[in-house]
């Protein structure tokens, strides 16, 4: 992992206290601004171009009934995402974000399409209430997808790196990572995801505890906790995850299942932390676990629970104006102001 620059950083925390305000009255704008500083080696940070990748994949586990859609949404919304109707193409459009969707493994193949990456590992992963979500190979593969995926935003300029995600049953899988990684009972975790009403709530938890019984002797590493519940598109973001601290590219992680791929990232090397900005926090329950493992504090809180990188990329209006106050606003000494006693 590159390491952060701490000298920028320090540079960047005495400007913050000489700005004409009291220190620390920016709040979290104050924190996202020094952080960025560390990343990009400078006192004065700045997003210039943003770049987004939707990573989709389908489950297995969706056979068991875990989630108020069809498995086949997966695919028919990477179709939205080509054709630009879906939330996060709005919003990419809108902040002039590059955007591409990858298609780690949607249960059929839709490519090819405008703007689609197509790295299909395998027709999505298989159902972890049987059997482990994904072999090495898939794993490997799926984690490279990732990787790749940074490698193009670097090659075009990217300074700041957000990863969506499209899978219907995800938050299954999500909340199962996120129950062994934390060591927290899987019951406070599991989410209505798209939205599943109370006995389908009660179901999909039985169907996740079993699922964890049945892995648990099997999950040592977190290598192993991604092989056995998955899914592609959530190994593919660890990869990007890990890629992005490697290059030294600052990344906005979104929702709970974002979340679950940056603890995976986190678990397998802690140095990524200082690369991550957290950018919303969703509805979802076992979101708020990672947040408290990895001591973050999400940007928004706007009740959002759609995934895509929506969350993420609505946060980049807020980090663009943090940067704006950190170089624009004015001294003390240069405005006349007094300063504190
Ligand atoms: O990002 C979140 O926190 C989030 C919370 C709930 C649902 N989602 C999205 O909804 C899908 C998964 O929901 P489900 O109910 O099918 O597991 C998947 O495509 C996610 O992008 C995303
Ligand atoms: C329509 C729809 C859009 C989504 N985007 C991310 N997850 C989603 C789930 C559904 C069901």
């Amino acid at each position: 992992m590159k390491p952060i620059d701490t000298i920028s950083m320090e540079l960047a925390q005495q400007r913050q206290n000489s700005l004409t305000k009291p220190p620390g009255s920016l709040g979290q704008l104050e924190a996202i601004a020094i952080q960025l500083a560390a990343c990009q080696g400078t006192s004065c940070p700045q997003i210039k171009q943003p770049w987004i990748s939707v990573f989709a994949a389908d489950h297995g586990i969706t056979e068991e009934g875990v989630s108020a859609f069809p498995a086949v949404v997966t695919q028919e919304m990477v179709k939205n995402f080509s054709a630009g109707g879906a939330a996060i193409t709005v919003i990419s459009k809108q902040e002039k974000a590059y955007f591409e969707v990858v298609d780690v493994g949607v249960f059929n193949d839709v490519s090819p399409l405008p703007n689609l990456v197509s790295e299909r590992v395998a027709p999505g992963s298989f159902n972890f209430a049987q059997q482990p979500a994904m072999n090495q190979t898939m794993l490997a593969q799926a984690m490279q997808v990732g990787k790749n995926a940074v490698a193009r935003a670097l090659s075009k300029g990217a300074d700041l790196f957000i990863a969506g995600e499209m899978g219907i049953g995800n938050t299954s899988s999500a909340a199962v990572i996120i129950s062994q990684l934390c060591q927290l009972p899987l019951a406070n975790l599991v989410g209505r995801g798209t939205g599943v009403n109370d006995e389908q709530l009660l179901h999909k938890y039985k169907v996740l505890k079993a699922a964890l019984n049945l892995h648990q002797a099997d999950m040592q590493t977190p290598e192993d906790v991604l092989r056995c519940i998955g899914g592609l598109e959530i190994a593919a973001l660890t990869g990007a995850y890990l890629e992005c601290a490697r290059e030294g590219l600052p990344m906005v992680v979104d929702g709970v299942i974002a979340c679950a791929a940056a603890l995976l990232a986190y678990e397998m090397q802690p140095a990524v932390k200082p690369w991550m900005l957290f950018g919303h926090q969703s509805i979802e329950p076992a979101q708020q676990a990672v947040f408290k493992h990895i001591d973050v504090t999400p940007i928004l809180d706007l009740e959002m629970r759609l995934g895509e990188g929506s969350g993420a990329a609505m946060a980049l209006p807020i980090i663009r104006l943090a940067c704006a106050l950190h170089a624009n606003m004015a001294t003390f000494e240069e405005a006349q102001v007094s300063d504190a006693h």
